[in-house]
């Protein structure tokens, strides 16, 4: 190996030192142009997206807006305190619009009457619901293009089922008697001394879904645990991994993310495989029957029985609407239906006056012999559902819509097209002008004195005193103050166009469940007169047991449970 001399060691060090220098010098300028391109195009980047937003954001109503860093900002604070953000921007803005941000997404929000009505009554066109779901919850890809674009369960739900709902009952009554029996009676003290901590937030939502399910696929499938967890959980999986991917993912990677969601989750072939057997018999019976009674009375069948969609009742369409049916049923009425358990739990000075009512309309040993009259006579109990939903529903942002041309409401504001707007439903239902100066305060006989007080004018004005108007009949129309009477000032379910067409079905079933419940238990919460309070996320809240994550049996943690307490069956 030849070995270096000092002196060729010493030029080549030098050569190499200059070299370095050189090559470092040449790499620092040009990392340094580098560096200033880089940062010139993030600063253009950044500014043509700062405008970008300036623009989008500049186009919105004034009103709860300010500068786009502001509004950002306001916006991911805004999903932690939506409820309390709306209630601060309704105060501040009155009856305007105003506009509202939720994790870098804004909407304008609608809460002045003759603006409420305005927006029920805008058609597809203009005020798209449609659009609204498939954006907000990014539907066609988490569940495809059939679970969007067909809608004739609309239709059976609202002339077939509703048409059948009152020879239907004894069957989801007698549903929900089982699923009582199965869920509460083993779990709670048979000598009717005891109080026993359950986990209600973990019962009402097997109860419900069996009740339903027992009208939508009969009586086999509906106990079927595997098709209740699929029914149950099919909503909020939609919901919540929806909202991720549109927060979280960017657009030309959604494609991906909803074939991976659904992937996992397999809703579709796992409905398909659970209902495909029972939409073929219901379909042979309707070829055999020729218009004669289908040997299946159920949501299936109605569902067959519907206009055809543009290719037909296949099976995999029919068992999509079946899941787009489960996917409005269950979890609002669940929520609805635990908000109450909450209210009547936490405030037992109720429980005898809805009580004495249900023992006077019903029959105390058999719930299957109630009748759709006889639950309609049960006006407290059905004020007391009302003003549960009124207080706590299903969150601050009520039927949203994506704005696909321009809108001008009657007042003459006008909201660009591109944006999504939403009823604010806080401030609606706390409105003292319609519900007085207590108006965010609980009065569960709210409704049902604001009937008696109509009766008894109109019975006074008639001069036939009360023989006229028998308390609790059907012959007088007081709708507006009934569970399913919606108004410019009730959204619960909707209005307008857009109206739940299930409303019938979920009012008969929560009156049914509350009288139930009244009829066979005590019912308080864990510490006494304190009522669970909701969990809120972004722009939804939930009854607080959706915060419920340890195991059932653990009665030492402190998350809401409600202790219920069987009474002796037929004591009063
Ligand atoms: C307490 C329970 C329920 C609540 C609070 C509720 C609430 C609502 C609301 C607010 C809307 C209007 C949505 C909008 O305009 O954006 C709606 C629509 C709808 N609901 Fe319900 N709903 C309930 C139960 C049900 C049930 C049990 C069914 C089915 C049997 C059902 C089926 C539907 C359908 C199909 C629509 C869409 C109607 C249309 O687009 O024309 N809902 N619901």
């Amino acid at each position: 190996m030849p070995h270096q001399t000092s002196s060729n060691f010493a030029s080549s060090t030098n050569s190499n030192w200059l070299e370095c220098t050189w090559l470092s010098l040449t790499t620092s300028f040009l990392s340094a142009k580098f560096s200033a391109v880089v940062f010139l195009f993030l600063s253009l980047y950044l500014a043509w997206v700062y405008e970008g937003c300036r623009r989008k954001l500049c186009r919105l109503p004034q009103n709860g807006r300010s500068n786009v860093l502001k509004s950002y900002v306001d916006s991911t604070v805004n999903a932690f305190c939506a409820n309390d953000a709306v209630r601060r921007l309704a105060r501040l803005y009155g009856d305007s619009l105003f506009t509202f941000g939720q994790l870098g997404m804004f909407a304008v929000m609608v809460k002045a009457k003759d603006n409420v009505r305005d927006y029920c009554n805008a058609t597809e066109d203009a005020l798209s619901m449609e659009a609204a779901a498939e954006d907000l919850l990014q539907l066609r890809h988490t569940v495809g293009n059939q679970f969007c674009d067909e809608t004739y369960h609309i239709p059976a739900i609202r002339q077939h089922m509703n048409f059948h709902l009152r020879t239907k009952l004894p069957e989801l009554l007698a549903e929900m008697h089982e699923a009582f029996r199965d869920e509460l009676d083993h779990c709670v003290s048979t000598s009717g001394s005891e109080w026993v901590l359950i986990r209600i937030s973990k019962k009402i939502p097997q109860i419900i879904c069996r009740s339903n399910s027992r009208i939508f696929v009969g009586p086999e499938l509906c106990r079927d645990p595997k098709y209740c967890e699929l029914a149950r959980n099919f909503t909020d999986s939609v919901i919540t991994w929806g909202a991720l991917i549109r927060i979280l993912v960017p657009i030309f990677l959604r494609p991906l993310a909803g074939r991976i969601f659904r992937y996992f989750h397999r809703h579709r072939e796992r409905m398909l495989e659970h209902c495909r057997p029972l939409i073929m018999e219901r379909m042979a019976d309707q070829q055999k029957l020729k218009g004669q009674q289908p040997a299946h009375e159920d949501m299936l069948t109605w569902l067959i029985q519907s206009e055809a969609p543009e290719n037909g009742h296949s099976i995999e369409s029919v068992a999509m609407r079946m899941l787009n049916i489960n996917y409005v049923a269950m979890h609002t009425t669940t929520k609805a239906f635990t908000h109450a358990v909450y209210h009547l739990a936490s405030k037992p000075h109720y429980i005898p006056i809805l009580r004495e009512e249900a023992e006077t309309y019903l029959d105390i040993e058999d719930p299957t012999q109630w009748s759709t009259h006889s639950l309609s006579r049960c006006i407290k109990i059905d004020s007391f559902l009302k003003e549960s939903v009124r207080l706590n529903g299903l969150g601050a942002m009520y039927m949203p819509r994506k704005i696909v041309r321009d809108f001008t409401f009657s007042d003459g504001s006008v909201v660009p097209a591109g944006h999504f707007m939403a009823l604010a439903v806080i401030p609606i239902h706390e409105d003292p002008i319609a519900y007085g100066d207590k108006a965010d305060e609980f009065d569960g006989l709210r409704f049902s004195n604001a009937i008696m007080k109509e009766r008894s004018t109109v019975s006074s004005s008639d001069g036939g005193g009360a023989e006229g108007l028998e308390a609790g009949t059907e012959s007088d129309s007081h709708w507006a103050h009934r569970l399913t009477g919606p108004s410019p000032n009730f959204v619960t379910f909707g209005g307008g166009r857009h109206l739940c067409p299930g409303r019938f079905l979920a009012s008969l079933l929560m009156k049914s469940m509350l009288a139930y419940l009244l009829l066979r238990y005590d019912v308080r919460t864990e510490v006494e007169g304190v009522r669970p309070e909701d969990g809120w996320f972004g722009p939804t809240s939930s009854p607080a047991s959706r915060a419920n994550i340890l195991p059932a049996g653990d009665i030492d943690f402190p998350c809401p449970r409600s202790l219920l307490h069987k009474r002796p069956f037929a004591a009063s």
